[in-house]
């Protein structure tokens, strides 16, 4: 690991507008080339069913491990502009995106501001976070757990299906 790169992060990648696949397969590369950001893991991509707004296309998602300088702030900017690049539309609430990059883990921090929510505020109710980080997390035992318990407690209420490693 490149030295300053001392906090640990796990990012979750969504898309149902497009090339959804090459959408988020490209967004992994973007992140990587940030000097500030390595990715360190990532899960195999899912296709799931919306959650929330229901009336939309599937979505692809995933979750990245990555090893960052940036604070969490400096992170969600940073995340922020890729999303842009990818021309993403923010039209109607928890609609269609080309792209959306969430923060659901930074370090062990716990964050509750009106910008920035850490553990992402949606993570534990969300079968497509939970299922792929559970499959990049090697983080503290009591985390792990809080992330098998929650997808005991919601698998089979929401659709998701592996679609590749
Ligand atoms: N952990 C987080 N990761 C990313 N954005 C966050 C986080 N916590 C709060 N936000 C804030 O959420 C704002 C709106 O995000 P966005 O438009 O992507 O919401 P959404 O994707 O429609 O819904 P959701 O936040 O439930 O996934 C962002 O501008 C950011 O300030
Ligand atoms: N399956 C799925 N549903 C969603 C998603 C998502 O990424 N995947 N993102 C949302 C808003 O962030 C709302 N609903």
């Amino acid at each position: 690991m490149s030295a300053g790169l001392k906090h640990t992060a796990f990012i979750g990648l969504g898309s149902n507008l497009g090339d959804s696949l090459q959408t988020v397969g490209a967004a992994v590369d973007v992140i990587d080339a940030d000097p500030q950001i390595e990715v360190t893991g990532r899960s195999s991509w899912y296709d799931t069913s919306p959650v929330g707004y229901e009336a939309q296309a599937n979505f692809v998602n995933g979750v990245i491990k990555i090893e960052t300088s940036y604070t969490p702030l400096e992170l969600l900017d940073a995340l922020n502009q890729i999303e842009k690049r990818f021309k993403r539309e923010r039209t109607i609430h928890w609609g269609p995106r080309t792209l959306d990059l969430d923060i659901e883990l930074y370090d062990e921090e716990t964050i509750r501001t009106s910008r920035l929510e850490i553990p992402h505020h949606e993570m534990f109710n969300r079968l497509f976070v939970l299922e792929p980080l559970e499959e990049v997390y090697d983080g503290n035992a009591e985390t792990a757990r809080r992330i098998h318990d929650a997808i005991t407690k919601i698998q089979g209420t929401q659709q998701i299906r592996k679609i590749e490693n």
